[in-house]
């Protein structure tokens, strides 16, 4: 199992990692999350051990991964920018990584190739983007790691070649008990995939959890009452964000959306009251909004 304790990173005097801690689990897809430059390629980067640790710990089964660097060769990590030598192609490239990844399986490659429709003897530079994240992902695959790190795998890709993607990885993460780290802007695909997220902002995690957890954390209730609703008497179920539309209130709040309910029914006559379920773009635009991001007045 994969564990970051504390770890920060700091490129000169920028300090672009902050006491990052993340738990990233066997069997399960996490999805890491963010602002654009919070630093997510660069903690990928890190638990590959690319750049220099500054400070904290990155454990691999309880054992530290700085002390035993023969963990990474059951690490896969797929770039967001990839470069590939000139003039390789996939099959030139398959062979290579043969001799890197022991595991690299020949059977599981010829069958992503053909259900994935890839040309291995195009070269690699003349593909599109999308082509050669397919690419990308197939040997990803191939190699059969234990750990893989996916930066941005599905932008780019078109719908019908993202369901591929999401069904091939979800069934080698059952299968072969993969701990996967995707990070994604694209937080539609990861709503219905994810099994943990981690939420980062400026070189922080404001928030792990299991997804499900999350959505039952935050929750949000729309309302009318009689009369006007005034939030101040509801402090205690943290109300993160209240908003009226017209007639109705809008409310965002962490504490219990039912003792809410009841609590205003003590207070208004309540007219309507409907508890809505956030999905994960919700939850990472209050979760960036309570960190002060977007909130700038023009
Ligand atoms: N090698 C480097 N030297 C100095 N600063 C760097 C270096 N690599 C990244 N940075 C800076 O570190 C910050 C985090 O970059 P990073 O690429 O990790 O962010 P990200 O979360 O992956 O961003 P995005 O979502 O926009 O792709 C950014 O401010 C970036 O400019």
């Amino acid at each position: 199992m994969l564990k970051v304790e504390n770890l920060s990173k700091k490129f000169g005097e920028f300090q672009v990692l902050s006491n990052i801690n993340i738990n990233p689990e066997s069997s399960q897809l996490y999805g890491l999350v963010g602002s654009n430059g919070c630093g997510k390629t660069t903690l990928l980067k890190q638990i590959m051990m690319i750049y220099k640790q500054d400070e904290g710990t990155i454990y691999y089964d309880d054992k530290e991964l700085k002390e035993n660097t023969e963990f990474l060769s059951d690490f896969y990590f797929v770039q967001d920018s990839l470069f590939f030598p000139y003039q390789s192609t996939l099959s030139k490239l398959f062979a290579y990584e043969k001799l890197l990844y022991k595991n690299m399986s020949t059977e599981k490659f010829d069958n992503l190739v053909k259900y994935f429709n890839i040309e291995i003897n195009k070269s690699l530079n003349k593909m599109s983007k999308g082509q050669k994240k397919q690419a990308a992902f197939v040997l990803a695959i191939a190699a059969q790691p234990k750990v893989l790190l996916l930066d941005e795998i599905v932008d780019g890709l078109d719908a019908v070649i993202k369901r591929k993607f999401w069904d091939v990885l979800i069934q080698e993460v059952m299968e072969n008990e993969m701990t996967v780290i995707i990070s994604s802007h694209d937080l539609k695909e990861l709503d219905n995939i994810c099994d943990k997220v981690g939420i980062m902002h400026e070189g922080k995690i404001l928030k792990e959890e299991n997804l499900e957890k999350m959505k039952d954390e935050i929750k949000r209730v729309q309302f009318a009452v009689e009369g006007e609703f005034n939030p101040d008497g509801f402090k205690e179920f943290n109300i993160i964000k209240s908003v009226k539309i017209g007639s109705i209130n809008i409310c965002t709040l962490t504490g219990n959306a039912d003792e809410f309910k009841q609590q205003l029914e003590k207070e208004y006559k309540v007219l309507l009251f409907d508890k809505l379920s956030m999905n994960l773009e919700e939850i990472f635009i209050t979760e960036l909004g309570g960190a002060g991001y977007g909130t700038e007045k023009k």
